[in-house]
């Protein structure tokens, strides 16, 4: 064996010497290989990339957005890896080309015998590399399949962080990504073993040179990474505008009315826009109120400030007389039930995505939630509250009543709800204004809806009208719609006939003529379903 081993080296000494009568150095060889492969690298990985995205864009919504993250990762890490890869071993196979055909020709110069004993081993362990190289290519494909869930993962989450802080969901999400980080960690880690049985398999000299290449080729990828590391610890160094740890814990059975006290407020993203001007908004305990007004006038951002998603410029938002900023975010934000305009649901059964946020409910307090939030499509389903579901697989008035569902689960002191814009299907829109008239019916919550329906506005006890970031009117539904010149019928009139179609509709006005008309004492206003569901 010693034999043969000095006899390799002898050809390989040939071939240094040839190098050397080229007056190449090895220094100046490697540069000029080396970028000329990077580039050549980079120009496979951006083509990758743009072929890539073609056919990602391509394929079937349900592909792509039960995938998402795969699809991503496919996109940014796979790319990389196979134009690296692709270099690598193109100018490895080229060295090892060169060097083991000039290196055998010299052998046989020198014996012809030697050289065909040293190449008896060249079948065995060609088979062995075969299975080797199989093992090792479902190794990689495992942790690119396990980096594609964390990404799925991480990205679900990012996309929905507002439905993650009003959930006080960190936690559970902070698990489940380490638990991806983990696999993915195992799965590199048996393919580092792996790799190092195949660098050891070639001796210590093997080694030593495979060490000298990475010293000497692999600065660029250390300059590159350090580019990247300098954004991360950007990132994790970064100091969050709303501190998560700062404040005092706020006692879940605490009641007290809400107040917005002349709050100014600007999109930190957009100062040179005020979106609301010296805001003052009342609610008292259990009251319900519907913050009505035109698309834009800053409705939403009253529910993004109570949930401190943002903090006023001006002035402040209390709770029973205490400024909102000096509870801790997690703690406020559990005492609120947040239901946004197009809630966001999560890979996981539907029993998970009620229970979002509320890991400790029990399954007789989710079908709950669900009844009271007119959940009925759930018990008709195959497997009822164990059904899988992606983000997209239910109707929007579905999902809106999903939401509610999960909202009233936390059986919230608060209830922050922003009717869906966009049109239901009409079942299940009536189902949705069904379950928000429960809610306001059963006057134990304090509500604040950013209302878009007649029937909700009609049920809520106060109606707030927001034009251009302040209030203009308050009052009840019958109080607004009877005063002949008030802003709140303008509005009314004006987006009914946008809905329903320009000129006005009798249905339009017989409304308003029909809400003019004294109202039973007890029973709050059955507004007719034609316009009572409009969407205004
Ligand atoms: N994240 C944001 N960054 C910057 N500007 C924003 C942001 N969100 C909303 N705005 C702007 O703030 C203003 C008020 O928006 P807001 O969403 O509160 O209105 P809205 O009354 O709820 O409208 P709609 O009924 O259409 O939902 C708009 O001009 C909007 O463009």
């Amino acid at each position: 064996m010693f034999t043969i081993g000095a006899f390799a080296n002898a050809g390989r000494a040939t071939l240094m010497r040839i190098s050397g009568m080229l007056h190449l150095t090895p220094n100046v060889t490697g540069r000029i290989v080396l970028i000329n492969y990077w580039v050549l690298g980079q120009r496979i990985v951006a083509r990758l990339r743009e072929r890539t995205y073609e056919a990602a864009i391509r394929q079937e919504v349900e592909f792509v957005e039960r995938g998402e993250g795969d699809v991503i990762s496919r996109l940014s890490v796979d790319s990389s890896i196979v134009g690296e890869s692709v270099t690598q071993n193109l100018s490895d196979g080229l060295r090892s080309i060169i060097m083991a055909s000039v290196g055998l020709g010299a052998m046989f110069y020198i014996s012809p015998q030697l050289t065909i004993l040293m190449l008896a081993v060249v079948p065995p362990v060609s088979l062995g590399a075969v299975f080797y190289g199989r093992y090792l290519k479902k190794l990689s494909n495992k942790t690119q399949e396990a980096l594609g869930d964390m990404t799925k993962v991480a990205q679900e989450s990012l996309s929905a962080l507002r439905t993650v802080q009003s959930f006080n969901a960190h936690k559970a999400e902070q698990e489940k990504f380490d638990e991806r980080v983990g696999t993915v960690l195992s799965l590199a880690r048996k393919e580092a073993v792996a790799s190092g049985i195949f660098f050891g398999s070639t001796g210590w000299s093997g080694n030593v040179t495979l060490l000298a290449l990475l010293a000497y080729g692999e600065r660029s990828s250390i300059m590159r990474g350090i580019g990247a590391g300098i954004r991360i610890f950007d990132l994790l160094e970064r100091k969050p505008a709303i501190n998560p740890d700062l404040g005092v814990e706020v006692e879940p059975s605490r009641l007290g009315p809400i107040r917005f006290e002349n709050v100014t407020f600007q999109y930190p993203s957009r100062p040179e826009v005020t979106v609301l001007k010296d805001l003052y908004l009342e609610i008292n305990v259990g009251e319900s109120v519907a913050i009505v007004g035109g698309s834009g006038s800053g409705k939403s951002s009253i529910n993004a400030l109570l949930l401190r998603y943002y903090d006023p410029v001006k002035g402040k938002v209390t709770f029973d007389g205490q400024d909102i900023r000096e509870f801790k975010p997690a703690s406020w934000r559990s005492v609120i039930g947040v239901v946004p305009q197009d809630p966001v649901l999560f890979t996981g059964t539907i029993a998970s995505n009620i229970a979002y946020g509320n890991e400790s409910a029990t399954r007789e307090e989710i079908e709950a939630a669900a009844r009271q939030a007119n959940c009925e499509f759930v018990w008709g389903m195959p497997k009822g509250f164990d059904t899988e579901i992606g983000r997209l697989s239910l109707s929007g008035g579905q999902r809106q009543r999903l939401a509610i569902a999960r909202a009233l689960l936390k059986k919230p002191a608060i209830l922050a709800l922003d009717e869906a814009t966009s049109a239901l299907d009409a079942t299940s829109e009536h189902r949705v204004n069904d379950a928000i008239e429960k809610i306001l019916r059963s006057r134990q919550t304090t509500c604040i809806i950013v209302a878009h329906r007649l029937s909700t506005i009609a049920r809520a006890e106060r109606i707030v009208v927001l034009e251009e970031g302040h209030i203009t009117e308050t009052g009840t539904y019958r109080q607004l719609v009877r005063r002949k010149d008030s802003r709140f019928r303008a509005l009314m009139a004006a987006q009914l006939n946008a809905a329903v179609g320009d000129p006005p509709t009798p249905d339009v006005e017989q409304q308003l003529e029909a809400d003019k008309q004294p109202s039973p004492p007890v029973e709050p206003p059955q507004p007719s379903r034609s316009s009572a569901d409009a969407i205004i």
